[in-house]
């Protein structure tokens, strides 16, 4: 890292996804996000915490586009990735949705083999050359620090390793395709402690190629991976700074009273 949270602050970021204006109302006009304006950084780690039902994953949604799927979901406002409009109506949505990957809470790999979830994004790109993928697999399984665990047991189906071992191979399968954003939406709250801790080195280690941001509802994981954290209630962004600042000297009373556990 090379940099103290004390030195970090949102100015000093080069920006990879900028959010202005950014309204979006569910079926029957039900508003979910109110006026969201934020920047994410590139590079770093961006968390978005909150109690149950303030937005988070809806607004973590947004930014690939996920919501386009939702019957009725309305949205207004713009989400910039590196200065240009993600809801453009010339933006192709799959290969926006290979620039910024997601990964889910429950761990959702293919009932396929190891290699070929890795596989899976080069394929339907096209791409069936052995060099190239051995080379690709090999590459993202090491990046999701999975390499070790699986190398002698690639052809074998990854609906037979454990609730970890899918969560990192479905980190590989995303970052095979080289995305510039990962999106995790509590990647580790369907995990034992165990894995979740090796999730959080691999975010960790993940950051220095890739932009991150984590939805989770564990402040102390919150806490203990992120550079910056947004703070959502209610469908409004009530607070973004570094987490540092957000968690030790927050400056409203709706974000102190959150992390000090008197509500959600
Ligand atoms: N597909 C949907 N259709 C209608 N309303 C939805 C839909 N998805 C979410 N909502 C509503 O939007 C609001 C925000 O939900 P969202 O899932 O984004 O919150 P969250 O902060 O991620 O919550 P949690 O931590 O419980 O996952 C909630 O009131 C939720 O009921």
């Amino acid at each position: 890292m090379g940099r103290t949270h004390r030195e970090m602050s949102l100015a000093n970021e080069e920006t990879s996804l900028e959010v202005n204006d950014l309204n979006l109302f569910y079926e029957g006009g039900k508003q979910a996000l109110y006026d969201i304006n934020l920047t994410i950084p590139k590079q770093r780690v961006t968390a978005f915490i909150g109690p149950s039902g303030c937005g988070k994953s809806t607004l973590l949604r947004c930014f690939n586009r996920m919501n386009d799927l939702v019957d009725g979901c309305q949205i207004n406002g713009e989400i910039k990735l590196d200065g240009h409009n993600i809801y453009d109506r010339v933006v192709d949505v799959a290969s926006l949705r290979r620039r910024i990957g997601m990964v889910f809470q429950k761990p959702n790999p293919f009932p396929k083999s190891i290699y070929e979830n890795v596989a899976y994004g080069l394929r339907i790109q096209g791409i069936n050359k052995a060099r190239v993928l051995d080379e690709v697999v090999e590459k993202s399984l090491r990046q999701a620090a999975l390499w070790d665990e699986v190398k002698d047991r690639l052809h074998d189906s990854a609906l037979g390793m454990s609730g970890g071992q899918q969560q990192r191979l479905v980190i590989a399968r995303t970052i095979a395709v080289e995305p510039e954003v990962l999106l995790l939406d509590e990647p580790a709250s369907a995990l034992d402690p165990i894995s979740t801790l090796k999730i959080e080195e691999l975010i960790n280690e993940l950051k220095s190629k890739y932009t991150i941001v984590i939805v989770t509802h564990n402040m102390q994981q919150a806490a203990r991976v992120s550079d910056y954290t947004a703070f959502l209630y209610m469908g409004k962004l009530i607070e973004y700074d570094t987490t540092d600042t957000l968690f030790t000297n927050p400056s409203k009373k709706q974000t102190e009273d959150y992390i000090t556990g008197r509500y959600g």
